[in-house]
């Protein structure tokens, strides 16, 4: 796993910790900008509510209990930019469950854009390029461990 420098953990904790306690509004921002990129992925959410427009499906309980999981999932990395492959297992499997309700590793990569995207609309002058590419960095290193897991789980399929 690669690992992210000093000055990009603190500029990681600290801007995360200035979104303030509840993270849902800012994965809301975050999950609006992923449909609008790729609205095709509103059709893997198979949840009892409607959600045929991205309204219907961003103001549905079940979404937003989705959305509070990635929140959680990013904040257990933030939390653990030290030691990151500590969440290696958890991610693998993570991964693999993706790939099995029909997610693409390329889709992860357009979550990473949006959590880009999030980042710069709530932070705002405090989005600066190092800031960006620490974010960058880490998401990386989520996403490589989530794609291992995805790749696994398609190879056993294929067996
Ligand atoms: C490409 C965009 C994504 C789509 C379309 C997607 C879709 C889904 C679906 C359909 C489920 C199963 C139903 C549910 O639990 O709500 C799920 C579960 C989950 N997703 Fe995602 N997901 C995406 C990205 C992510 C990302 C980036 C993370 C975290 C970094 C994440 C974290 C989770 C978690 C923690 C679960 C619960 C897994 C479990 O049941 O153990 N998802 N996702």
């Amino acid at each position: 796993m690669e690992k992210l420098t000093e000055k990009e953990k603190e500029l990681i904790r600290v801007s995360w910790e200035s979104l303030g306690k509840d993270k849902v509004p800012h994965g809301v921002i975050m999950f609006s900008r992923l449909f609008e990129l790729e609205p095709a992925l509103l059709n893997l959410f198979h949840y009892n509510t409607n959600c045929g427009t991205i309204q219907d499906c961003l103001s549905s309980p079940e979404f937003l209990d989705h959305v509070t999981k990635v929140m959680l999932v990013i904040d257990a990395a933030v939390s653990h930019l030290d030691n990151l492959h500590t969440l290696e297992d958890f991610l693998l499997n993570l991964g693999k469950k993706h790939q099995a309700v029909g997610v693409n590793t390329q889709s992860f990569a357009v979550v990473g854009e949006s959590l880009l995207y999030m980042l710069q609309c709530s932070l705002g002058q405090g989005y600066t390029a190092p800031l960006r590419q620490a974010w960058l960095n880490m998401y990386t290193i989520v996403v490589a461990a989530m794609s291992r897991g995805w790749a696994k789980n398609g190879e056993h399929k294929t067996d």
